[in-house]
């Protein structure tokens, strides 16, 4: 027996009345549909974007009484007329610094260091190199980002003549790669004695067989200094895999690799000084009287922007610092923070800040608000302070919360210039620390540094003492999956963003601020079970892929 389903709720249908033969006519005679005009790209925006649903950022964000997290919000779509490729994200982390790629690394002691910072500026945004470390440390982390040159490996893998074949093999299998300079002591730096090539070692059975006794000495070598034109043509001319770079004391200072010719190109976007085509590089340093010795062993480096890192940056120690710089280094860009708020933010851009970093508790790591009872919900704080900062032309950075592409493309709809993350780019090949398996998953470690285990390390090295105040922590340690290089990663976020941007109907970021602050971005706050239904749910099992 089937079961049936009265669509009328169990009320007995109407019985249906007789239509009278004149009735059927003028139905059947109804008036013929009005033609729409056809869509096209050239068609005015009043066409495009005719009807506007939703409510306008001012409508959501302004009403005073409500906080919004980037979660409870949505975006409507626009009208789609351009291919997700042709969208630019050309933005700017601060008054004088422009990236192609909207996207900074935080100056936490997990995320940013020199391989993070390179990466990240290669690939048009910028890293923050963090400063939970000793002056020295900060200072060599940045000038490594300053010498490097795509293209120039300055820190090859080497070995001595007294290693083994199986070492070779060992490094092949580990790192991927082959032709690996000999050097006296087996170090960079020290005199180049041959190369081992896959072609030396291929046939010996040997394992145990002396690099000295295989290696290959007559090599074609460049001198220090030479560019990296000049290095590809000698590679190109020798047909070698290897092109090491030697001082005048015939010791090993580089090596150029065949294989990079064509990737050394794969950057164009990358974010670099218009004189030196050095890559940009921030840092971050405290308030303290000491952080003024950081702040010129870093200027003496060619950092190019401060970050003054504090969880509430509209404070006197602050201004402090701020005017200090303007008047010392007036060439730097200085980015204040962080602030939620206008006042806090009006503070700031008064004395002179360069950009502001928005953001008080919301990050992954952050236990600021449940410690502090202070700090505002993001997509919030976002809107306000970069409302006002648009006004005086300081652009925003929205620091923390972020866990997917679609926060990062709702940071920028907030209005901020660019996004700032931690734990999106702590499990990534390039942050620092080595990987560990819990449970079969392979992580790196990702804590707060205002976690207690950040704050014991820090004092311990900065100040070089364990010093006894009372510390009460802002934040947690933990673990994040990995995501591997981001040489991957990062193409992953931008394509994923120019993708809404397309949703969205704007070719620009230019252009999606204009939008916003014409009302014309339309948003809608989400119930929870608004919520629920844009998130994954019903299935009973499911996978994400991290990229
Ligand atoms: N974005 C966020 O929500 C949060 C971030 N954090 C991060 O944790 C780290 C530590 O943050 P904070 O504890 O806010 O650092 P902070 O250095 O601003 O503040 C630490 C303490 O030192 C005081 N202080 C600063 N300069 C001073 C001076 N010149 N003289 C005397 N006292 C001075 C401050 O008032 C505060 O009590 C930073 O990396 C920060 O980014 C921490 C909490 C929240
Ligand atoms: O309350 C806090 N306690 C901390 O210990 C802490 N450490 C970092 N931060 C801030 O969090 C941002 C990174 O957040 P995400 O992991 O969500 O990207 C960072 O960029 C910081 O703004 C902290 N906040
Ligand atoms: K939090």
């Amino acid at each position: 027996m089937s079961e049936s389903h009265d669509l009328n709720g169990g009320c007995a249908s109407p019985t249906p009345t007789a239509v009278s033969a004149s009735t059927a006519a003028a139905l059947m005679r109804s008036p013929p549909i009005k033609p729409w005009p056809p869509v096209t790209p050239s068609m005015p925006e009043s066409e495009l974007f005719a009807f506007a649903d939703g409510a306008a950022a001012a409508e959501v964000f302004e009403s005073g009484a409500t906080g919004y997290a980037y979660n409870d919000i949505i975006l409507l779509p626009g009208h789609v007329y351009f291919a997700a490729d042709d969208v630019r994200l050309d933005s700017r982390v601060s008054r004088s610094i422009p990236l192609k790629t909207p996207l900074v690394s935080s100056p936490m002691d997990t995320v940013t260091e020199s391989a993070m910072a390179i990466h990240m500026a290669l690939q048009g945004g910028l890293g923050f190199v963090h400063y939970n470390n000793t002056v020295r440390e900060q200072k060599k982390e940045v000038d490594r980002v300053k010498r490097y040159e795509s293209g120039f490996i300055t820190d090859p893998k080497t070995l001595a003549p007294h290693h083994t074949i199986a070492d070779a093999r060992d490094i092949k299998a580990r790192y991927g790669f082959q032709g690996i300079p000999v050097t006296e002591d087996g170090r960079m730096g020290s005199r180049l004695l041959g190369i081992v090539s896959n072609r030396d070692i291929e046939f010996i059975r040997d394992p145990q067989v002396r690099l000295g006794d295989v290696m290959t000495r007559e090599l074609v070598t460049a001198r220090e200094g030479v560019t990296l034109e000049e290095a590809y043509a000698i590679v190109k001319e020798s047909k070698k895999g290897k092109l090491p770079i030697v001082n005048g004391r015939g010791e090993l200072v580089g090596l150029v690799a065949r294989t990079d010719i064509l990737k050394s190109r794969d950057f164009p976007n990358s974010t670099k000084d218009k004189v030196g085509k050095r890559l940009l590089c921030g840092a971050a340093i405290g308030t303290r009287p000491e952080d003024r010795d950081r702040l010129d062993a870093l200027v003496e480096v060619g950092v190019d922007a401060i970050v003054l890192d504090s969880s509430q940056g509209d404070s006197t120690y602050q201004l402090d610092m701020l005017r200090y710089i303007k008047n010392r280094h007036a060439h730097l860009d200085v980015i204040c923070g962080n602030v939620v708020t206008r006042s806090q933010a009006y503070h700031l851009i008064r004395a002179g800040a360069d950009g502001l970093r928005i953001g008080m508790g919301c990050g992954s790591i952050c236990t600021t608000q449940e410690v502090m009872a202070c700090g505002r919900p993001q997509a919030t704080a976002v809107y306000m302070v970069s409302q006002l900062a648009r006004e005086h032309g300081v652009p925003t950075i929205a620091d923390g919360g972020v866990s997917s592409i679609g926060h990062i493309i709702k940071g920028l709809s907030c209005g901020a210039s660019c996004v700032m993350m931690g734990s999106m780019l702590a499990g990534t090949d390039e942050a620092p620390g080595e990987y560990f398996y819990k449970d079969g998953v392979r992580l790196k470690k990702y804590r707060g540094m205002g976690s207690m285990e950040a704050m014991k390390q820090g004092s311990a090295v900065r100040y070089f003492s364990e010093d006894d105040r009372v510390r009460v922590a802002q934040g947690v340690s933990g673990a994040v999956i990995d995501k591997g290089s981001l040489r991957r990663y990062l193409p992953y976020l931008i394509q994923g963003v120019k993708h809404g941007f397309q949703d969205l109907g704007v070719l620009s970021l230019q252009e999606l601020h204009q939008r916003l602050y014409e009302g014309r971005l339309r948003f809608q706050v989400r119930t929870p079970a608004g919520q629920m239904e844009g998130s994954v749910h019903s299935l009973y099992t499911y996978e994400r892929s991290a990229v």
